[in-house]
C-alpha cells in the first residue's frame, strides 16, 4: 500500500531524514521507536504528506504523493490518510459529533450521512453519551477516542498516529492500544505509529528503530 524509496529531508545544515526505504502492506500495524530527535516525526509528516522530502518517493498504491500539487495532495490527505496525535487537537467550541464530522464535510459528503457515520464511530468508542458534549467537557481518554473516530470519519487508507497514547494514564493508554488492533482485526485498519511506549511498539506487527535520521533495525513480532 505504501512504498517509500530513498527519502532526504534537510531542516538548514540539519540532516534529519538520511535516506528512508520502507513498505507498509495494507492491515498491517508498524511502530516506529526511537530516541528523541531521531527523525521519527519528521518522517510520519512526510508519509502523512503534511510535510514533503527533499528528495525520494512516496507512492501510495500507485499514486507519487510527490509529484502532486498542493491541492491534490491536501484532497488527497482528506480521503485517505487519518491522524492521531498526543493531544487529540480537537476544536473546542465544536462537540465531539461536530469534531469528528468536520473532515466528512470537508470531503463534500452528505451532511446527513457524516453525522450518521460519527454517531455510529462514537458509539463503537462507547462514546454514546458524549455526542454532545464539547472536548473541556470529557475526559482525556474519551477526548483522544473521539479525535480516533475523527481520523476514521472517512474510512481512510492508513492512519498515522504520532505518540497518540503520550498524554494518556496507562487504563486509558491500554483501552486506546486495544482498539487500534480491534479496529485492525475487524476493518483491516493500517496504523503506522510513532511511540515511546514500549508496550504498543512490541504489541505492533513490525517495529522499526530509528536512530540519527536512518532505520537502523527491524524486528518482527
Ligand atoms: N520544522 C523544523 N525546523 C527545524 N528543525 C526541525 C524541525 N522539525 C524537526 N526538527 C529537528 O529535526 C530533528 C528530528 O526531529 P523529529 O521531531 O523528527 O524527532 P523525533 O524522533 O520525532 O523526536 P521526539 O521523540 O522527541 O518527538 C530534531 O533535531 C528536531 O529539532
Amino acid at each position: 500500500m505504501l512504498q517509500v524509496k530513498n527519502i532526504h529531508k534537510k531542516y538548514g545544515s540539519l540532516e534529519v531524514l538520511k535516506g528512508i526505504d520502507l513498505s507498509i502492506g495494507a492491515g498491517e500495524v508498524v511502530s516506529i521507536v526511537g530516541a528523541s530527535g531521531a527523525g521519527k516525526s519528521t518522517l510520519l509528516h512526510i508519509l502523512g504528506t503534511l510535510d514533503t522530502a527533499d528528495s525520494g518517493e512516496v507512492m501510495f498504491d500507485d499514486k507519487n504523493i510527490a509529484k502532486m500539487n498542493a491541492a491534490d495532495m491536501a484532497r488527497f490527505r482528506n480521503r485517505h490518510i487519518g491522524f492521531i496525535f498526543q493531544f487529540h487537537n480537537l476544536l473546542p467550541e465544536f462537540t465531539a459529533v461536530e469534531n469528528v464530522c468536520l473532515p466528512g464535510f470537508l470531503a463534500g459528503r452528505p451532511e446527513k450521512e457524516v453525522r450518521q457515520k460519527a454517531e455510529e464511530l462514537l458509539t463503537m468508542l462507547n462514546l454514546s453519551h458524549r455526542f454532545e458534549h464539547k472536548p473541556s467537557e470529557m475526559s482525556g481518554g474519551e477526548q483522544q477516542r473521539t479525535a480516533v473516530a475523527r481520523a476514521l470519519i472517512n474510512s481512510p487508507k492508513i492512519i498515522f498516529a504520532d505518540e497518540p497514547s503520550g498524554n494518556l494514564d496507562s487504563k486509558n493508554a491500554q483501552e486506546l492500544h486495544d482498539i487500534f488492533f480491534r479496529l485492525r482485526s475487524e476493518f483491516n485498519q493500517t496504523f503506522v505509529i510513532v511511540t515511546h511506549n514500549e508496550q504498543l511498539a512490541t504489541m505492533a506487527d513490525r517495529t522499526l528503530v530509528m536512530k540519527d535520521g536512518q532505520i537502523v533495525q527491524e524486528q518482527q513480532f
